[in-house]
């Protein structure tokens, strides 16, 4: 009960009283007294959107002081933001705040939450996007069709839940770039790997009840009770070894032969390897899942874009193949995706950062060392001032804008692209630390979008009276609608690629 009680309750409100005259601590948005501050707490991980938004309008291009998952934030908009991009590490951690909200160091390892070798494997996976472009075409089709035998006939059509079923398929796509066949397409090693990725976040929020110094020892007792995690570690640590056992020309060109050779030492610690491969797969699997989830719902509740869509794709593949090139020119699907996450932001807050020193913003505003900082992603994505009619789904929005900024300065705009990011698109934050797997993750979802339009025909079930679900908010996360389901069916002309 004490544990819990110094968990929820503030770390100490006061504990920014200024020395200085100049500087002030920005105002609460609920009272942070002990007892109100309890209630504050639950009512903030419950409903983090809601508290976000009344703050958002409340200060607008300014900041506030929320309970935010268990410590006290400070949440900011405006030319702030820009603020924290700027900030250096010493100041303003993301490290620190990843570290904490995944307990690297004791759910990976002290090697990776210090160093960060995912970072240079990231920058790899880059540099080879074309290549891995070829393996995601490759596996398309099976991790489509067998995620779809989880399905449930319906006449003519298979109905799927959406988050299950795109969870799978993302999956799919993501291990074979991640570890390769066979091991990606081995049904044991999806079931573990899934559940392995659910079990780090629970069991990151477990220790986080607990204080630091006892993190460690909790950790080994909960590993005891976590299978899938050692069925996962057995079944990589096999391929790993099938790797080193290989000269590095002969290993096939994925992000685990990368990190057999970018780990530090002689002989490359396994327990590293495989702690790098689980954290780049939790970061990349629920972050793209859930947006193309999103962007699914937003394509058969409004089946009116789908044939613009299917010209646009047609338009770009040229009378040729599905291809990386013609990715990038579909301009009118990224636009179209790039809305859904626009009004379907995966996250509330963006730009997370741990203050390590004490950090004072241009307005005098100072955030003590320890405190959490965020900004404003949803409010911002929603409001009149930077997007007109802000809740309506427009999905050629950001295409126009491009157009009219290319014809106005004979430049094209690449502002708008999925990719591009500004203090008003903070889908994948911003600065230094904006997501550097955003060019993978945008590749995949357009591949995926692209494939589907071309060779299925998608809609949602009559029960849905042609309304995409409702998205569900939870801690600070934009889900798509659990219980949503949709129906798909192959088209009978494959005769195009
Ligand atoms: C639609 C999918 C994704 C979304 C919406 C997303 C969003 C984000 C956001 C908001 C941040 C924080 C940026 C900041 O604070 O400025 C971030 C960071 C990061 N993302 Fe993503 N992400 C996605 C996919 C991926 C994928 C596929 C990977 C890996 C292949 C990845 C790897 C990372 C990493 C490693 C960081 C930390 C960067 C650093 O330490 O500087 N993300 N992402």
């Amino acid at each position: 009960m004490e544990t819990l009680r110094q968990w929820l309750a503030p770390s100490d409100p006061n504990a920014s009283s200024q020395d200085e005259s100049t500087t002030r601590e920005a105002p609460y948005l609920v009272s942070g007294s002990w007892g109100l501050s309890l209630f504050s707490h639950i009512r903030s991980i419950l409903w983090t959107d809601a508290l976000v938004q009344r703050g958002y309008e409340q200060h607008r291009d300014d900041m506030f002081k929320m309970p935010f998952l268990g410590s006290w934030a400070t949440v900011v908009s405006g030319k702030y933001v820009e603020e924290i991009a700027r900030a250096p590490d010493s100041y303003l951690s993301f490290q620190e705040i990843a570290n904490d909200q995944l307990q690297l160091e004791h759910l990976v390892g002290p090697e990776l939450s210090r160093d960060h070798i995912h970072l240079a494997l990231i920058r790899t996976l880059n540099r080879n996007l074309k290549g891995v472009y070829d393996e995601i075409a490759d596996e398309t089709e099976y991790s489509i069709s067998s995620a779809l035998k989880k399905g449930k006939d319906e006449n003519d059509w298979t109905s799927v839940n959406v988050n299950q079923w795109v969870g799978d398929v993302v999956f799919g796509l993501n291990q074979r770039i991640f570890v390769g066949l066979p091991l990606c397409r081995d049904e044991e090693w999806a079931k573990a790997g899934q559940s392995e990725d659910t079990a780090m976040v629970l069991r990151a929020y477990l220790l986080k009840i607990f204080p630091k110094s006892k993190r460690g020892e909790v950790q080994q007792y909960i590993s005891r009770f976590t299978s899938s995690m050692s069925v996962a570690r057995e079944m990589l640590t096999k391929a790993i070894k099938e790797r080193m056992a290989m000269t590095e020309e002969d290993r096939p060109n994925d992000m685990l032969s990368w990190t057999i050779s970018r780990a530090p030492g002689e002989e490359p610690d396994l327990k590293i390897i495989c702690g790098i491969l689980g954290l780049l797969s939790l970061v990349a699997q629920g972050t793209t899942s859930m947006s193309f989830g999103h962007a699914l719902l937003y394509l058969v509740a409004h089946p009116e874009h789908a044939s613009i869509l299917h010209e646009d794709i047609l338009q770009a593949m040229d009378g040729g193949d599905l291809t990386y090139q013609s990715l990038e020119r579909m301009h009118k699907l990224d636009s179209f995706l790039r809305e859904t996450q626009r009004l379907s932001t995966i996250s509330n807050v963006s730009l997370g950062r741990i203050v390590m020193q004490d950090f004072t913003f241009s307005n005098g505003v100072r955030v003590p060392a320890g405190e959490m900082i965020q900004a404003v992603a949803t409010g911002v994505h929603r409001d009149p001032a930077y997007y007109s009619d802000p809740l309506e789904f427009k999905p050629w929005r950001f295409y126009e804008l491009a157009q009219a900024e290319t014809l106005s300065t004979d430049r094209a705009a690449t502002k708008y692209n999925m990719v591009g990011t500004s203090t008003t698109y903070l889908t994948w934050g911003l600065g230094k630390h904006a997501c550097p797997g955003r060019w993978y993750a945008t590749m995949i979802m357009k591949h995926l979008m692209a494939y589907l339009i071309l060779h299925y025909d998608l809609k949602l079930p009559d029960s849905a009276n042609g309304q995409r679900p409702a998205d569900w908010n939870l801690t600070g996360a934009c889900i798509p609608n659990t219980k949503a389901n949709i129906l798909l069916r192959r088209k009978e002309d494959n005769t195009i690629n």
